[in-house]
């Protein structure tokens, strides 16, 4: 290499910088710039709060303002009424002695107020004669300040509020100390805490939302809990109120989301459910179930879970549990059971989809669904014992998968067990004979739901129960507590609500009773799983979406094409009988009064009958004193009607302790007697 050496430009050492990043660093971090010109962000954020302020001045001046007169004015009165003057001699019991001293020096202030006034107005007039009207504006403005500067707002300052209510609606969402007042008044938050904005207020869908941080040691269950406290400090509708916790990442235990509607939510026409339009539906995904106060569309999760709904009528009951059941009419791999205990026409159309349709109120029809609960028990049984010889590859755990389920070979399908009116089968006082043991037809329903809601469902069944009667008596505690999800519409007390909601959710804040009787369809749903709300969220009200007749209609009969095409109609909509052959030699009925009416005994032999069972036939005579204590009856009523129904009083003797006494009561031999009589 050769050549001549040429100079060059000075080398320098030194790491290789981005100028721009450093110098950006620089500037963000420098206490010389102002906060507000550090970043954009800031600087915009600068902007909106400028904005905000310069749009609440005004407001916040009259405000003033009117607190200033306000105070003038009650600091005048004290005045002219010697107010301290008296108070102390009321205090030291010389109210009498000074009494004339007061009435004086009350006449002279009220001159010196005369005068005052006099004097002023003269000045005014000869002012403005003088000047014109800008002496006026002068004085005025002067008047306006000094009035703000006493009646201006301080922080935690007593006896500075507006007295006059009014909806703070809006307020809020443009002063943040109007918030903290509501949460003050709302006695969510002390009178010397405050609140840290998370989110400035802003517009989501037909209302204003905000997050709020509460003061250490505050809960954000305390203020979900007394969501109505708050409702009343905003002077808004508590239906309009929406408050959550914010959970997980970006939430902790006094984070509050709060979103206000700007009117009733509900008082807009329903919209109507998407499945209207969906060709089918998988059965493993959340059925389009409705909205929630924001117009968010809530999923119910079916697969894996039971769902219970509880409303006292005409809230929208059969609305709600046919459109859980659309999207599995719509999947043409669901086996459908439907009991309409109601025997309307709500249910007709899903005939020529189920498996097994019934609809009738008859003990005959009650002892019909007893049997389909002990073939859906087999069902299930067997398909545990399947399932062990399945290799892990088809059956990974001991529960039915979505390929499981669609393999017709398996036989394993989805299986929905749909009820209207659960409260009729569990309420029926047929008697029944199960392994020996005498119950009622009800009570055994009872043990079979369970044992089907606790057992069934990662066997692939799912439980849809409604009721009318959500108390503790009709839905046995064991059923519902195996019951995952719960919907209550409105019923009559907190609780009925708490019965199908779960215990205590009213004081978590949780209370359909507390719903509009003009809300149809409006419900508190505890989903079990996963919504649009979240996996945290406990419980939400939600309206669920509006399925008439005629749109039923149409799924069932999409539902049935689904399954002609797959060949997976079976049963009832098949043609097939569904009545069941089942040896009913082993179930005895002896009859009993319930609501559903029939050929059975009236009451009080019924009962009786019940609570006798096999002593019927084991024993001779029984005390009246036993049968009105066990059976909760008035005594001289109950002599009557058993004696109407051909039961008279007998006097035995009978062992008490170490003595015989002579008692009333009845000889079994008669009771036995008017059973046949009545049977
Ligand atoms: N989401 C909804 N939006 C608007 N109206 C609804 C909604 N759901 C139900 N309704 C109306 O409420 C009324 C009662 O509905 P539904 O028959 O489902 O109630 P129910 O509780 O099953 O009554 P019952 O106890 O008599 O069986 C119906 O007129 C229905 O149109």
């Amino acid at each position: 290499m050769s050549g001549e050496l040429v100079p060059s430009e000075p080398v320098l050492e030194g790491e290789l910088v981005n100028e721009r990043a450093a110098l950006e660093g620089t500037w963000r971090g420098s206490r010389v710039v102002l906060p507000a010109l550090r970043s954009r962000q800031a600087l915009r954020d600068a902007v909106k709060g400028a904005s905000a302020w310069a749009v609440r001045v005004p407001f916040r001046c009259a405000r003033a303002v009117g607190r200033g007169l306000v105070i003038a004015a009650r600091g005048w009165r004290n005045w002219v009424r010697v107010r301290d003057y008296r108070e102390a001699a009321e205090q030291s019991e010389k109210l009498a002695d000074k009494f004339v001293e007061i009435r004086a020096l009350t006449l002279f202030r009220w001159k010196v107020t005369a005068t005052v006034l006099l004097v002023g107005g003269v000045a005014l007039a000869a002012a403005r004669l003088v000047y014109g009207d800008l002496a006026l504006w002068i004085l005025g403005g002067v008047g306006a300040v000094v009035l703000a500067v006493a009646g201006r707002a301080k922080d935690g300052a007593s006896g500075r509020k507006t007295v006059l209510a009014g909806p703070r609606i809006l307020m809020w969402t443009m002063d943040a100390q109007v918030l903290i007042d509501v949460f003050r008044d709302a006695k969510l938050i002390g009178r010397d805490e405050t609140l840290r904005l998370v989110e400035r207020p802003s517009r989501q869908g037909a209302g204003w939302a905000v997050t709020v941080d509460l003061p250490a040691t505050r809960k954000a269950a305390d203020v979900v809990k007394n969501r109505e406290e708050l409702a009343s400090a905003l002077a808004i509708d508590e239906i309009q109120l929406s408050v959550d916790r914010v959970r997980g990442d970006g939430g902790h235990a006094g984070r509050v989301a709060i979103w206000v509607a700007d009117k009733d939510p509900y008082a807009s026409a329903p919209a109507p459910t998407p499945l209207l339009t969906a060709s089918r539906w998988d059965a493993w995904n959340a059925v389009p179930f409705g909205t929630d106060a924001r117009g968010r569309r809530i999923d119910l999760p079916l697969v894996w879970t039971s769902l219970l709904i509880g409303a006292i009528p005409r809230q929208g009951k059969t609305m709600a549990e046919r459109l859980a059941v659309a999207g599995l009419i719509l999947d043409p791999h669901a086996r459908l059971y439907v009991a309409d205990f109601k025997n309307g026409k709500d249910w007709r159309a899903a005939k020529q989809v189920a498996h097994r349709f019934m609809a009738g109120d008859d003990s005959e029809h009650v002892l019909m669904f007893m049997d389909w609960l002990e073939e859906l028990v087999d069902d299930v049984q067997q398909r545990y014992r399947r399932m062990q010889h399945l290799d892990d590859l088809t059956c990974p755990e001991s529960k039915v998968t979505p390929a499981m389920s669609r393999d017709q070979t398996l036989d394993m399908p989805i299986t929905a067990l749909i009820v209207d009116e659960v409260h009729i089968a569990l309420e029926d006082r047929t008697s029944v004979l199960v392994q020996g043991k005498r119950l009622t037809a009800g009570e055994r329903i009872g043990e079979l739901l369970t044992w089907l809601a606790k057992k069934a469902p990662a066997a692939g069944l799912v439980m849809v129960l409604a009721t009318q009667r959500p108390d503790s008596t009709t839905i046995p505690s064991k059923l519902r507590a195996v019951l995952g999800s719960r919907f209550a519409l409105r019923v009559m007390d907190w609780r009925d609500s708490n019965i199908v909601l779960g215990d205590q959710m009213n004081t978590r804040g949780y209370d359909s009773s507390r719903l509009l009787p003009s809300h149809k369809g409006v419900g508190i749903l505890r989903p079990d799983g996963e919504t649009q709300s979240g996996a945290d969220v406990l419980a939400l009200t939600v309206r669920t979406f509006y399925m008439p007749n005629d749109d039923w209609r149409v799924i069932c009969e999409r539902g049935r094409a689904l399954r002609e095409t797959e060949g997976t109609l079976t049963g009832h909509a098949a043609g097939q009988d569904s009545r069941l052959v089942r040896d009913h030699e082993a179930v005895v009925t002896m009859g009993g009064k319930s609501d559903n009416g029939g050929d059975r005994l009236p009451e009080p032999l019924a009962s009786v009958a019940r609570y006798l069972g096999d002593d019927l036939s084991e024993r001779e005579f029984i005390p009246t004193a036993e049968l009105v204590k066990a059976l909760d009856v008035e005594p001289t009523t109950f002599g009557k009607e058993m004696g109407d129904l051909g039961c008279p009083p007998a006097r035995q003797y009978v062992h008490d302790g170490e003595n015989t006494r002579r008692v009333r009561g009845y000889l079994t031999a008669d009771i036995r007697a008017a059973i046949d009589e009545s049977a």
